[in-house]
Order: C-alpha cells, then structure tokens, then sequence
C-alpha cells in the first residue's frame, strides 16, 4: 500500500509510521519525517493507495476534498468531530470509502457490543462512563466514550443522554442519563470503564490500552480492507468480520 498518512509528526503519526515503514509515501503535518511531509493536500504529487488519518477535525474538510478529487479510501481515527462534521464524513463516503472509528482496539470494538447487550438487558440499571488519557489529550470526551456511549443507547432504544461532568445540586438521577467523566494525566495511553449500577450490585466493564502501537496496527489493518471496497462507511467490526 501508498499510504498518505495524515498527522504524520503526532504521537499517532510516528506509532503509524514505525510499523508501516516505507509503505508511508508523504505525510501532512507541521515538522519533518523520514518521508515527504506537507503543510497542505494540494502539495501532495504521491501515488496514494489510502489516507491514514490521526491528526485534528481542522483538517477533515480538505483530506476529504482530496479523497474524493482523488478517489483514494480513508481511515480516520481522529476525534473531537462535531455532528457539521460527521455528517460530511456521511456524505463523503457516498463516493469514497471510508473506515470510521474513535478506537481501532480489538478490545474496544467487543466491548462496545458486550455493553450494548447489558444496557439492553439491565433496564433498570443506572449507567455511568469513565475515560483516562496522557495530559496531552485535547478532546474530552474521547471518541471511544462516545463510542460507548452511543451503544448504550442503541441496546435502550435511543432513550439515553449524555451528562458531560457533574457539579452542583441534583434532585436526583435522571435514570435516562449517562455521566461521561473525563480524567487527563501524565502518560495514560487510554482507559474506558462502563459501570452499570443495579441495587446491590455494580458490573464494570473496562479496557486498559497499554501502547498506541495497538491503535496503529489497527488502523493499517483497516486501511489494507479499505483498498478493496466499494464506497460506503464501515466500522472496525466490518474490518474485523472481513
Ligand atoms: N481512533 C483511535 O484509535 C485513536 C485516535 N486518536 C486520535 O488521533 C488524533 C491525534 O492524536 P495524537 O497523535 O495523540 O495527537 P498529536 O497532537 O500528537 O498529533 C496531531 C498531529 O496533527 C498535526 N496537526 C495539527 N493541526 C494541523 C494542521 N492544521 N496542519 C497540519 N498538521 C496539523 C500536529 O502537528 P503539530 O505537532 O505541528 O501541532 C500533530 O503532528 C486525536 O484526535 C486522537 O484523539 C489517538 C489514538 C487512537
Ligand atoms: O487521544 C488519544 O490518545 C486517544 N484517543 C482516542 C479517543 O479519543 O478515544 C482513542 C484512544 O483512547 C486514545
């Protein structure tokens, strides 16, 4: 594969390019690479099989500008997109595909689906989200908390909503609320619980990513399934399931 990797120079970036090698052609980002890294998509004059993409959603209008000018796939992994944003993701991938996902961990994407079927079969249970992350983190909450939270909601029906943070004075919990608390420190690669409260009894389920190497692999094994699909917009199960 050509890969243009996107956020080249980033933590992500440099996790990418150390497992892919020479398969990264250029990159977009701010600092030299190994590689042909460019401010700017119009710079670019590769073979690009695929884009990779963990940078920022400043840059998703124009990648997606070039994917579709181009006809080249994209994965992106980036978060923080507002719903303006996601939707363009929808329309694009009409014409491109497109692999999007907040976590591209094994372990993230059976979680996701675990969670759904307590949700679905605890009703009465109240739900909570914790996510850890490096203090570098810019996005709160991550992707993969809104990730989590959104199968929740699938497994009751869509009746759920998001509190972002607790403070001052409550009555009492709605029970169609889910609390998203987000904590920033030091070098925590990522750490998502969902805690489901039922009288007496709590169940947790949680995932630890200990290297973003995880996330990379991932995200070079979605970008090899892309490169043979018609377009459309697929998620990390569609990569797993092949
Ligand atoms: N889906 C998943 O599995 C995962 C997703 N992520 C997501 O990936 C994204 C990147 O994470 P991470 O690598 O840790 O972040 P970094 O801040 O380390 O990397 C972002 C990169 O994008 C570059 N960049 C930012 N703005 C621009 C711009 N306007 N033009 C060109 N380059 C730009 C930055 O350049 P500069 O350094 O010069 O600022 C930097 O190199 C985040 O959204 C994160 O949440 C992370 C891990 C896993
Ligand atoms: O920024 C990160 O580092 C991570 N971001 C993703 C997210 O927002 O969920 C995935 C992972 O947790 C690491």
């Amino acid at each position: 594969m050509n890969i243009l990797l996107v956020g080249a120079t980033g933590q992500m970036g440099r996790a990418v390019s150390d497992l892919a090698g020479s398969e990264i052609v250029a990159g977009i980002g701010r600092s030299a690479s190994d590689f042909p890294v460019y401010e700017t998509f119009k710079e670019v004059t590769e073979d690009v099989d695929v884009i990779i993409d963990f940078s920022t959603p400043d840059l998703l209008e124009d990648m997606l500008n070039f994917a579709e000018k181009n006809k080249v796939p994209v994965v992106i992994a980036t978060t923080g997109y507002s719903e303006a944003h996601v939707s363009l993701i929808e329309d694009i991938s009409n014409n491109v595909p497109i692999v999007y996902a907040g976590n591209y961990s094994l372990g993230i994407n059976v979680m996701e689906q675990l969670a759904e079927q307590i949700a679905r079969t605890l009703k009465n249970f109240d739900i909570e989200i914790t996510e850890t992350h490096h203090k570098f983190k810019k996005d709160a909450p991550s992707g993969t908390a809104n990730m989590l939270f959104d199968a929740v909601n699938h497994g009751r029906d869509g009746k759920l909503h998001k509190l972002e943070g607790r403070s001052g004075m409550y009555e009492s919990r709605d029970q169609n609320e889910v609390g998203i608390s987000s904590l920033r420190g030091g070098t925590a690669v990522g750490e998502h619980s969902v805690f489901f409260y039922g009288e007496d009894e709590i169940i947790e389920l949680k995932h630890t990513a200990f290297s973003k190497r995880i996330f990379a692999k991932g995200a070079l094994e979605a970008a090899e399934f892309l490169v043979q699909k018609e377009p459309g917009l697929y998620t990390v199960t569609d990569v797993l399931e092949g």
